[in-house]
């Protein structure tokens, strides 16, 4: 299956890659033999119809399905060149470096400052000034700051949806994080807000890594540069985004684009 990785010699090394990752939630088998890699300061899509595992591979690789009972991952998985999942590696840095935005905005019921400034306070990051000033960075990247920055101590939970998740992305931000990991992050919201939040996408790959999970083709189309096609567990396909969705190499994927099925 290696050649459905997209790293060639000429790229730079991948941020992220998977090699051979089966996942087992018991014996149902989620994932099939997936071989991928995510190029640093791009934005990866991983596409496919619903139960097709993209959840799944996105949750593996800041490894948020530990927990999970009787689920079972093989293969390896490398942040940096890094097996992710070797014994003693630091699962807290890990999750520090690769932060998470999920479908649905969820604030803590906190103000709009102590959302961004949480994941600082609890790992004694910052303080005091640094602290301010990291969040308003934060607020800044988010593109939200204009909006908030005269309310900053007002409920999270008063903001609109979409302010909300871009609040979300500021919190993420503010750790520092080398890649975000975003599941369907604008499908509760409205086409005004989601334009807002695929506009700060693009932005920032400047600065970061992105994967993300979409239902929406044309989402994955407007802002990533390469985009993966799942089906039943499998990587189908990984290629730049324009060659994917106007010159699929497999039968599979020309289907699912065209609305065959899904
Ligand atoms: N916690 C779980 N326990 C058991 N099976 C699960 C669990 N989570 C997901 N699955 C199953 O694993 C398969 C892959 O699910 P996953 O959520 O990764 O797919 P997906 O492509 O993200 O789907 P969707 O687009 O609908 O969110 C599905 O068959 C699903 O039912």
């Amino acid at each position: 299956m290696d050649n459905l990785k997209t790293n060639d010699q000429e790229s730079p090394p991948a941020k992220m890659d998977a090699e051979c990752v089966n996942f087992f939630y018991g014996k149902k088998q989620a994932l099939k033999d997936v071989n991928l890699s995510v190029r640093p300061n791009q934005v990866t899509a991983l596409i496919g119809p619903s139960g097709c595992g993209k959840s799944t591979f996105l949750r593996l690789l800041n490894r948020m399905n530990d927990l999970l009972p009787e689920s079972r991952m093989e293969g390896t998985i490398h942040l940096d060149g890094q097996d992710i999942y070797a014994p003693g590696y630091d699962v807290y840095e890990l999750r520090r470096q690769v932060g998470m935005v999920f479908q649905k905005p969820n604030p803590f019921p906190k103000s709009i400052f102590d959302n961004v400034a949480y994941g600082l306070r609890i790992n004694q990051l910052k303080t005091g000034r640094e602290l301010n000033e990291t969040v308003e960075a934060s607020l800044i990247q988010a593109g939200l700051w204009d909006e908030v920055k005269d309310d900053l101590k007002k409920s999270a939970l008063t903001l609109s949806g979409g302010q909300q998740q871009r609040l979300c992305i500021a919190r993420a931000l503010a750790i520092k994080p080398t890649v975000i990991l975003m599941d369907e992050p604008t499908s509760a919201l409205d086409p005004m807000a989601t334009d807002v939040i695929e506009k700060l996408i693009t932005e920032l790959k400047k600065d970061y890594t992105v994967i993300i999970v979409t239902h929406n083709m044309q989402q994955a189309r407007r802002v990533s540069d390469e985009t993966a096609f799942f089906y039943l567990g499998e990587l189908i396909e990984m290629n730049n985004t324009k060659a994917l969705f106007e010159q699929p190499r497999e039968e599979k994927t020309h289907s699912y684009l065209n609305g065959h099925f899904g």
